[in-house]
């Protein structure tokens, strides 16, 4: 994927043929920012990444370019928030051939897609595939438990000739528990609760929850062998780790006490934990008992990530391509402090934005910032360069793409996002930026259509946005330290900037985008 992108990204620009670009002028910035998050979600639906990863010839699959015969041999299971559309798309596909499956789905999901109108993410009325419904409020439970005892039958009678296609999307460590006894469901709860309270990253929470599971870190694998296995993985992991996305079941990992322990006692919970997790980590004989030859184990496993933050931003820049301006891709992976990425994006902007030779120390900033936001020098030096050739060359509009997951410390009670608490800090960042008619516009979204406890995804911003509120009576300041965006944004305007897109039923982390309108050139 990461050759597909910078390929993608090096790309010349093609300007539009006159007519197109005339009409498509008329669009404001905020609309046509607007659309290029839509066509950013287009991408990465359900249904969308199975049509586009799963082919069928006759009576075989062809996956990432690997050819599986299809005899009535066919098993699927599934955990994730975005697993069922794909088990409805698998469904479609595969039709008689596919013969049992058991997915574990977030509470309510069948439900809410009825009411939205979304049927075909929907499995058809007499479907072989079990749909259990569990993990409320994104923590494992009961419900959960049974579906991973019921998938982990499923995959343990499995033979040498059947095929286990393995769904797995975000959200799909709650929905697979199995704690290895003596540990208990709620023993394991306690331990990933306390750590994701504490900040643990999900590397290190889905660390610790690999060491704790039956299933995850490959015990599913394990469990389907000798069956061949294809897991199909939707990302909403930075750098889409296979080990890591849902904790990885179908990918084989060494578990080192060690580094479980030295996990814990980072956050200061080494004290807490309870006598079944030191039990279970003290042991030396391998993780899994088993009657099945336990050799050849990875060459029956093909992991294929058939969607990502990557292909929701290259679906938004072919997007921006048709709107009249030319992507930049910065980078799939910013994280670290909306602060710290914020005062990113506005240099950017204000590089961009220069009618002169930007000041030499923006780009000092920009570099400096890069580690802080986990973005390469590289692809910020290529960035600066591209925005740069659209400041000189007159060639015009460019847009910005950007995604990841950058998080909030929340010092506030307010109700907000970390889409909506970026778009506004970048909003204060562009003020000044008077470029015809409204300066370069900014969006935040998260891909999963929520944005924290809000019914947003995310908002627009551009730099009239600190006269806007100040004019309607609301002080920035106060609602940015309540950690009070969607408040905010809900006021503002009658909530004109938020980007509402309701149920997306996908999650590949958020995208960001600065759209910079054409600059006027100095002559003389
Ligand atoms: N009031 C707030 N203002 C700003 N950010 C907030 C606020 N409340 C929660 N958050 C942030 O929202 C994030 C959690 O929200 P959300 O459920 O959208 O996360 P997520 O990582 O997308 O979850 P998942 O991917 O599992 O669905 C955390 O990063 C948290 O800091
Ligand atoms: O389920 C999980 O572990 C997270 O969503 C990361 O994939």
């Amino acid at each position: 994927m990461a050759r597909v992108l910078s390929l993608f990204w090096s790309q010349p620009f093609l300007p539009l043929a006159g007519r197109t670009k005339t009409t498509l002028c008329k669009m404001s910035m905020d609309s046509r920012a607007r659309k290029v998050f839509a066509a950013a979600l287009k991408a990465v639906q359900p249904h969308t990444v199975v049509q586009q990863n799963v082919e069928r010839k006759d009576d075989a699959i062809i996956i990432d370019g690997h050819k599986f015969t299809l005899q009535h041999n066919l098993h699927l299971v599934g955990f994730g928030k975005a697993v069922l559309g794909m088990a409805a798309e698998v469904e479609r596909i595969m039709g008689d051939h596919l013969v049992k499956g058991v997915i574990s789905v977030p509470h309510g999901i069948q439900e809410t897609l009825q009411q939205h109108g979304k049927h075909h993410l929907l499995l058809k009325e007499n479907s072989c595939i079990k749909i259990i419904e569990g993990a409320k409020h994104n923590l494992p439970d009961t419900d959960a438990q049974k579906a991973a005892e019921e998938i982990m039958h499923l995959a343990s009678e499995l033979q040498e000739k059947d095929i286990l296609l393995v769904l797995i999307s975000g959200g799909g460590s709650a929905l697979l528990p199995a704690p290895i006894p003596p540990i208990t469901l709620q023993e394991k709860l306690d331990v990933t609760r306390k750590l994701a309270a504490a900040g643990a990253t999900i590397q290190e929470l889905n660390t610790v929850r690999r060491a704790l599971s039956l299933l995850k870190g490959g015990g599913l694998a394990h469990y389907a062998h000798p069956a061949q296995v294809v897991a199909l993985i939707l990302s909403d992991v930075i750098g889409d780790p296979l080990d890591l996305i849902a904790s990885g079941p179908t990918v084989q990992s060494e578990v080192w006490p060690e580094e479980v322990l030295s996990v814990l006692e980072r956050y200061n919970l080494l004290h807490t934990v309870p006598v079944s997790v030191k039990d279970v980590l003290g042991r030396t004989s391998p993780r899994w008992k088993g009657n099945k030859d336990q050799t050849d184990k990875a060459e029956h496993v093909l992991n294929v990530v058939i969607g990502s933050n990557s292909v929701a931003l290259m679906s938004a820049g072919r997007c921006v391509r048709e709107l009249g301006f030319r992507p930049v891709v910065l980078s799939p992976g910013v994280c670290g402090n909306v602060r710290s990425v914020s005062r990113l994006y506005g240099l950017l902007a204000h590089f961009a934005c220069s009618r002169e030779e930007p000041p030499p120390e923006i780009a000092t900033e920009v570099l400096r910032l890069g580690p802080e936001v986990g973005v390469e020098s590289w692809d910020l030096c290529r960035t600066m360069q591209v925005l740069g050739e659209g400041r000189t060359e007159g060639w015009g509009a460019t847009c910005m793409l950007a995604g990841g997951e950058p998080t909030v410390k929340l010092t506030g009670k307010g109700r907000g996002g970390r889409n909506q608490e970026l778009a506004l800090r970048v909003g204060l960042e562009l003020r000044g930026l008077d470029l015809p008619p409204s300066g370069p516009v900014f969006l935040s979204g998260g891909t999963d259509g929520q944005d924290g406890p809000t019914e947003a995804a995310g908002a627009i911003t551009d730099g009239r946005l600190y006269e806007e509120a100040q004019a309607q009576g609301l002080d920035i300041d106060s609602f940015l330290i309540n950690n009070d965006s969607y408040t905010f944004f809900s006021c503002l305007s009658a909530g004109k900037r938020l980007v509402v897109s309701g149920l997306t039923c996908t999650n590949v982390m958020d995208v960001h985008m600065l759209l910079i309108p054409p600059i006027p050139i100095n002559i003389g």
